[in-house]
């Protein structure tokens, strides 16, 4: 049987750097707190003995009262499934804080061994941790380590092994004071039976803590609830708190004499990340820093290098392949049917979207970068301060952010949102945000619109950081809209999160991550977009002509005609209902590259030249009337449900069928009324007339207005629960 060990810490103590380098997986780090969302399982085989060991990465805690789901996650794997031994990781460079879970992962009845990490960092840092005598205080195994570096991570496991063969651990002497070891001891004796031997000590010392999780899962009878509610209130009237405080407060003071036994401290100077932050988090400079910085990322990915890469990409494959494919394929003698479907249909599609892997590639890379270096989570204090008069926590920040660059892990990582409400609207409104398939659609759309009049539409200019700034915009307009609704009300829960300190990205952390988003956007392009270009080309090739079906030979008579045509009306009031856009924007829905593939294979066919990247723009542009209604096409699909796969996440994390379908409706409203919106005023604003259209873009408008300005029905029941707080 393979021997189970556990992965234990803090957050952003390097759990998943460990898990990676012991077992070679690939999980996502980043340097903040509350990245592992999931428990995530790895095999790798003992170094001495040979012997296999399934390791298991766990999510981040303070501590093992959780509070927020992916906490529940952690402390149910070390309770409930008992793992044979746990690697506790330390972070040195900040030991006091990491010391409060050692201490109570020492209590549950298995081995430990600690792992002090980050090692090398302890080092430049000056100060001293004596191992021998933190393990002497322990009683368990303390190994220092790097998983960054990778030392110390054999000889880490190898005594994680060890103490999993011996079972043997000690419970930690001299926490807490004789008070509280005999209300233990009361309790311990009152829980009887209902928990094993080993757990005994940690389900009393929860039970003093009144933690209801335990409390409900225990059901203890009667009888021994009330002796253990003796307890409680003899610990509390002795010492004049409450037991939660009593046993924290300990805690702390045991740990303090831990750090004076065995740290020495090199005197503090303000340190360089402290120096970069008073910049960086300024109250008046942090957002202009943000915009400047996401602007600077779009400007290179989408205009200047991005370009250059998608020019040469084109020049390189696109074309020549098609054309090569195509004369190929009529030397072999394939039927005409086979021919347009591989060049016009598959090439076609396909080089639509792989046109644009330089600048997905780049921005994948650059958002690496900035997660790894630990600037990321600084964004979601600086965007705390605006989210907050919104009724948003920063928190909502962190899902929006790591949404650019895919929806999925912005869904996942709303699982460290507390409150019910703010996490399912930070489901909601996360792909708001664009990420990496939808920068096909902006830079396609973009180049369009920006050279409107000049025919030159190779550069999209700032249409991507506009669409990044509208996403955010529209987030916080959907949360003020909603929060003043029953089912969102409600105060933003306090926003506290400990600044990592900034560090050099590691090369390969940072290649990873962008190698890892691109081949699963490629491995993308293999499966489904594939299959949604063969099912466009066949809808677009197939159809009905002089009363019998075939291929046909105007276009305007394929499948795909009648499907898009027979659906315009819905969105001819959005400027785009040429059943060419029709058809782009429903693809849309299966990923969003699609969009852009889409649009090639019905250039491609439409046109019948495929060799010229412009030439396909061109062809595209001609489906919209006028720029505004490009633009409402690019807000339209910019904020509509995501992709099929990002729509199972949303489900999966919604844990509700009603949410769900809530969600998904809400998304599709939202996104129609704004392009409506967009389109109606743009035209407006083009030289149109008032219509009827422009008369329903005002009542939509005056609806936002209403939504947005009205005053919050629950604000007095906010302002007592915040009195009440404040009591
Ligand atoms: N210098 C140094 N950095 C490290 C070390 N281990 C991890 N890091 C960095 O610390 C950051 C956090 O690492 P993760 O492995 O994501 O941390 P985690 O404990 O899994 O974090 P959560 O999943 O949020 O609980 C990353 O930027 C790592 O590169 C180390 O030994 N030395
Ligand atoms: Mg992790």
């Amino acid at each position: 049987m393979a021997i189970k060990i556990a992965l234990a810490g803090n957050p952003n103590c390097g759990k998943t750097t460990m898990f990676n380098a012991l077992t070679g997986a690939n999980q996502y780090v980043g340097n903040w707190p509350g990245v592992t969302v999931e428990k995530k399982e790895g095999k790798l085989k003992s170094a001495k003995s040979g012997e296999e060991i399934i390791i298991t990465d766990l999510p981040g805690v303070y501590s093992l009262s959780p509070y927020t789901l992916e906490e529940v996650v952690s402390r149910d794997y070390l309770v409930h499934e008992k793992p044979q031994a746990i690697i506790n990781l330390v972070d040195a460079t900040n030991i006091e804080r990491n010391l409060y879970l050692t201490t109570q992962i020492l209590e549950i009845g298995i081995p430990v061994v600690i792992a002090l990490n980050m090692a090398d960092l302890l080092a430049k840092s000056g100060d001293k941790i004596d191992v021998k005598k933190l393990s002497e205080i322990f009683g368990c195994e303390v190994v220092e380590t790097s998983a960054l570096k990778g030392t110390g991570l054999k000889e880490v496991v190898e005594k994680a092994i060890e103490a999993a063969k011996k079972n043997e651990w000690k419970n930690p002497v001299g926490i807490f004071s004789g008070s509280v070891e005999n209300a233990i001891e009361k309790v311990e004796e009152a829980v009887g039976d209902a928990v094993d031997a080993d757990q005994k000590r940690w389900f009393a010392i929860k039970l003093l803590e009144k933690d209801s999780k335990v409390i409900e899962q225990l059901h203890l009878p009667a009888s021994a609830m009330a002796a253990v509610n003796t307890e409680v209130t003899r610990l509390e009237k002795e010492m004049d708190d409450d037991t939660e405080s009593i046993i924290t407060d300990e805690r702390y003071t045991y740990i303090g004499s831990v750090i004076d036994r065995a740290v020495k401290k090199s005197g503090k100077k303000l340190s360089t990340s402290d120096k970069i932050d008073k910049i960086v988090t300024n109250r008046i400079l942090g957002i202009p820093i943000f915009a400047a910085v996401m602007w600077f990322v779009y400007y290179i990915c989408v205009s200047t290098l991005g370009t250059m890469g998608t020019d040469w990409a084109n020049d390189t494959f696109g074309g020549g392949i098609q054309e090569w494919a195509g004369a190929a394929l009529a030397a072999a003698g394939a039927s005409d049917f086979i021919q347009s479907l591989v060049v016009d249909g598959i090439l076609g599609g396909l080089f639509a979207v792989f046109g644009f892997l330089p600048q997905m590639a780049l921005l994948f890379l650059m958002l690496s970068i900035l997660e790894d270096c630990g600037y990321m989570v600084r964004i979601a204090f600086v965007m705390d301060r605006v989210f907050r008069h919104f009724g948003l926590s920063g928190k909502s920040f962190i899902p929006l952010l790591i949404a650019s660059g895919c929806g999925i892990p912005g869904i996942m990582a709303s699982k460290t949102i507390e409150n019910d409400n703010d996490r399912r609207l930070t489901i909601m409104t996360a792909t708001f945000i664009p990420c990496g398939a939808k920068l096909p659609v902006i830079a396609l759309l973009g180049g369009i619109m920006v050279g409107w009049t000049s025919g030159d539409y190779s550069d999209a200019g700032n249409t991507a950081f506009l669409m990044y700034a509208l996403g955010i915009v529209c987030v916080l307009v959907a949360a003020i809209m909603l929060k003043k609704t029953k089912p969102f009300s409600g105060e933003a829960a306090p926003f506290v999160m400990e600044l990592p300190a900034y560090h050099i990205p590691s090369a390969k952390t940072v290649l990873m991550h962008t190698w890892e988003r691109l081949w699963g956007f490629i491995k993308k392009a293999g499966t489904i977009l594939f299959l949604a270009c063969v099912i466009m080309w066949i809808l677009s090739t197939f159809g009905f002509e002089n009363g019998s079906f075939g291929m046909v030979e105007d276009t305007e008579n394929c499948l795909m005609a009648i499907l898009g045509s027979a659906l315009a009306w819905i969105f001819t009031p959005l400027g785009w209902g040429k059943w060419q856009c029709v058809a782009a924007a429903i693809s849309g829905f299966s990923a969003k590259e699609g969009i852009v593939s889409t649009m090639g294979v019905l250039a491609n066919v439409s046109e019948d030249l495929s060799e010229e990247t412009d030439v396909v723009a061109a062809a595209i542009r001609d489906w919209f009337p006028t720029m505004a209604a490009a633009f409402s096409f690019l807000v339209f699909n910019l904020l509509n449900s995501p992709c099929l796969a990002a729509i199972s996440t949303m489900a999966q994390q919604m844990q509700s069928r009603k949410w769900f379908w809530f969600a998904i409706i809400f998304q599709n409203v939202f996104a129609y009324c704004v392009a409506l919106m967009f389109y109606q005023f743009g035209l407006l604003m083009e030289g149109g007339s008032f219509g009827i259209g422009t008369a329903a873009a005002v009542v939509v408008l005056l609806g936002f207005l209403y939504m947005l300005f009205r005053p919050d029905p629950y604000k007095n029941q906010k302002k007592a629960s915040r009195r009440s707080v404040a009591a």
